[in-house]
């Protein structure tokens, strides 16, 4: 696995010399990511230098657009999952207040600190600096004069339009889970520690383990899900209701609710990763408890036969 260089004062930026490195924030490393990574890695393996992912230690939107910000992952996750596509290294940049103000210019001198890669790939809409200020023609131009070539690649499109975290934060949104993870590559997770809740699950029959995820993390709709969990090293199957529960929003807090089938271990502060893979219908208010619980538990057999 590819180690993560905090790029903070002490790092030696000679590691960039002779690198071909692809620039971006890389939230939820989904497939046009994925492309732009490759794309590092062959004209690394070309020129016989480094491929390195360069990115950010925060998302960029953490700082300007907090309140309406939903991220595909955490920070931590997708610095862990940059090193597992197959580059050399992976280098975040800490996104300061005082690293954000900087020119277009300076942005890239602060980066590069006098050894620049031969190679940069980005994506044909990348932009950089205070206000998003430069563009690829600055980019280009400055690497003209830096000795770098600047590689901007068509962003990778699927089913007629781009791949963009965008577009899959807007699918997530509407519960559209097959789409989303189609253009992730992969299921979309959601991950925590195992909390408390109401205690009304073993009441029910049904228990679930909850966790409190926050709503910059939380892109998915409330609704219903098959999913997998992994807990404690194993897989099983799921029956997740995400969102806090209609039935009892006055006093629920959890946020993803996971019941986990063939399953009867205490996982209290325990971490838990729930892949999502099918939307099986909205969230509800029930007045009627066994309704709800007819309703979970065909929920459940339906799990228990697709999955
Ligand atoms: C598969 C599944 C589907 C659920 N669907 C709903 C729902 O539509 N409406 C609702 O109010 N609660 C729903 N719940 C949440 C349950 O009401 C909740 O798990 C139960 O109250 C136990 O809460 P506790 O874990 O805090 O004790 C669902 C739970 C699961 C596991
Ligand atoms: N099949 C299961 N699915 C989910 N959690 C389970 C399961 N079996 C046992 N547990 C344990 O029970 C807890 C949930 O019990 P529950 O009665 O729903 O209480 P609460 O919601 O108050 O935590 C989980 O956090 C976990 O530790």
């Amino acid at each position: 696995m590819a180690p993560i260089f905090k790029a903070d004062d002490s790092f030696d930026r000679s590691l960039f010399k002779g690198a071909s490195c692809a620039f971006g924030v890389f939230d939820g490393v989904h497939c046009g990511h994925r492309f732009l990574l490759s794309c590092a890695q062959q004209t690394a393996a070309e020129n016989g230098g480094r491929s390195i992912a360069l990115t950010f230690d925060i998302d960029p939107d953490e700082m300007f657009n907090a309140d309406r910000l939903r991220k595909l992952m955490s920070n931590d996750e997708r610095l862990e999952m940059l090193t597992q596509t197959g580059v050399d290294a992976v280098v975040a940049l800490p996104f300061t207040k005082d690293f954000a103000a900087s020119s277009p210019e300076e942005f890239l001198d602060r980066t590069f600190g006098g050894h620049v890669p031969a190679h940069l790939h980005v994506g044909s809409d990348f932009r950089f600096g205070a206000k998003a200020a430069g563009t690829v023609p600055d980019l280009k131009a400055w690497a003209n004069s830096h000795g770098m070539v600047v590689d901007a690649h068509d962003l990778k499109s699927e089913d007629g339009a781009p791949i963009t975290a965008t577009r899959i934060r807007k699918l997530l949104a509407a519960g559209e889970i097959v789409k989303a993870n189609h253009l992730l590559g992969r299921p979309y997770f959601m991950t925590g520690i195992v909390k408390p809740g109401r205690g009304e699950g073993a009441d029910m029959g049904i228990r679930t383990a909850n966790l409190v995820v926050g709503d910059q993390l939380r892109p998915l709709g409330d609704g219903v899900y098959a999913a997998y969990a992994d807990v404690e090293g194993k897989r099983y199957k799921a029956a997740v209701n995400v969102g806090i529960a209609a039935s009892f929003a006055d006093r629920a807090i959890a946020t993803c609710e996971v019941h986990i089938l063939d399953f009867d271990g205490d996982i209290y502060d325990q971490y838990m990763k729930v892949e999502f893979i099918e939307w099986l219908r909205p969230m509800r208010k029930f007045d009627d408890i066994q309704e709800l619980i007819a309703t979970i538990q065909g929920n459940i057999d339906w799990v228990r036969k697709n999955l």
